[in-house]
């Protein structure tokens, strides 16, 4: 058995996060920060934005005064059970000068309110993998001549933006042949990011090897799991029934191939991934289907002001105390506005897995619990929307709005036609 080495990767990993890398430029400071109280049960999603945004205390101007303060420090308002009226705003952190005198926040400024990075030019942008990988090509799609950033998991890029180490993150959630990457659904609830936008990526795989390797010489094909499901059907085609091994992403296995100079072994992974390590292209478009596309979600430390003059996409989490019997009230609210939904997804309730409900005569049923993940057609800045979501509050015992961020109306590329029915 061959022992595989290491990538020689610099993706961002969780221990560098804890004592993150020294930075060119200091991040700049806050002089105070805000917390919100959430103190009714009345959501108003769109003045929470306004209100969020202009708590966000930064001073870049003071960049000696390195306390470790941050504007992200802000708590989050969507998702809370407030309105406007209601908050409160309790000071959270008082900082003070070299004398211990105390400093007073300043006024924003429009700078404060721009989304252009503090730090230089170029936006940077985590992604989860390494160079060559999907998402890296998606962090580009979204944000052209952006710096990307590669971690080695997606927590890690959640948390490169939450510690201003990274200004956006681009992360998949979902594949037309491969479905639902659950982890990433898990962590937008996990953390306080919002979703900015969405990006919908034509995934092209190819099969790599080294060169002069032969299909008959393979014992096994390695990628990203997503990768290796989008691909089944074409790879029994092939004849390459041979093992099927998971790494962490495509472009990873593409690098462990060349590191290891493994001539039994190919990977699944883009033609970029082919020219970036020295691989040949063995097959190419071996998705089990031409359009092929992954969905991502931009992520960002502060919502966007929702509009209007675009098609924009909503997307929420919900959870109620008698699980899955009221949710078909729930949605009924988008149905009777004519909001369609584009996506469902139900995760394990984590915090109450299980309800026990007791019947004297039969014994104890044992329902499980979820949270509900939707994605509606419409903008917060739309009335129907904000009376779906008041409806909806009726009947749910918790509700976030994850982001309302516009549709990637990106015109389908020739070269993928939509498939035919
Ligand atoms: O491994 C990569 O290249 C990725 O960007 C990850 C990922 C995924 O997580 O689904 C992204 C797009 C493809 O669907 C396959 C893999």
């Amino acid at each position: 058995m061959q022992t595989l080495s290491p990538p020689t990767s610099n993706a961002l990993n969780l221990k560098q996060l804890i004592r993150p890398r020294p930075r060119s430029r200091p991040r700049p400071s806050v002089k105070c920060v805000y917390s919100f109280e959430p103190a009714s049960t009345r959501a108003d999603w769109q003045s929470s934005c306004a209100i969020l945004a202009s708590n966000v205390q930064q001073n870049s101007a003071d960049n000696n005064n390195h306390n470790g303060a941050t504007a992200d420090h802000v708590a989050a308002v969507n998702g809370h059970k407030a309105s406007v009226t209601d908050l409160k705003l309790v000071p959270i952190q008082n900082l003070a000068d070299s004398n211990n005198k105390p400093l007073q926040p300043k006024p924003l400024t429009i700078s404060d309110l721009s989304p252009a990075p503090m730090h230089g030019s170029k936006l940077r942008v985590a992604y989860q993998g390494v160079p060559g990988a999907y998402s890296e090509a998606a962090a580009g799609k979204a944000y052209p001549n952006c710096e990307a950033i590669p971690c080695d998991q997606f927590e890690v890029a959640f948390q490169a933006v939450e510690l201003w180490i990274a200004d956006r993150a681009v992360l998949p959630v979902e594949n037309s042949l491969g479905g639902s990457i659950h982890r990433n659904y898990d962590l937008l609830l996990r953390h306080r990011l919002h979703i900015v936008g969405e990006v919908q990526l034509p995934v092209h795989h190819c099969l790599l090897a080294l060169p002069g390797v032969r299909k008959e010489f393979l014992t096994r094909v390695i990628s990203h799991p997503q990768a290796l499901a989008q691909c089944e059907h074409t790879l029994t085609k092939l004849g390459i029934n041979v093992a099927r091994e998971a790494v962490d992403d495509t472009a990873g296995a593409a690098e462990l191939v060349a590191t290891n100079n493994l001539r039994d072994t190919a990977a699944v992974a883009s033609a970029r991934a082919a020219e970036l390590y020295g691989l040949n292209v063995m097959a190419d478009g071996i998705q089990d289907d031409p359009s092929n596309v992954t969905r991502f979600v931009m992520l960002a430390r502060e919502p966007i002001i929702p509009r209007t003059d675009r098609p924009f996409k909503t997307s929420i989490v919900f959870a109620h105390d008698k699980g899955t019997s009221v949710l078909f009230k729930v949605l009924s609210a988008f149905a009777f506005r004519n909001i369609s939904l584009t996506k469902i997804e139900s995760r394990p309730h984590r915090n109450r897995p299980i309800r026990l409900v007791d019947d004297a005569n039969v014994g104890t049923a044992k329902h499980f619990e979820y949270l509900f993940y939707v994605d509606f057609d419409a903008s917060m800045a739309e009335v129907r929307a904000q009376n779906a979501l008041a409806e909806v509050q009726e009947f749910t015992s918790f509700l976030r709005v994850l982001g309302s961020y516009p549709m990637d109306m990106t015109p389908w590329t020739p070269s993928s036609p939509p498939p035919s029915h």
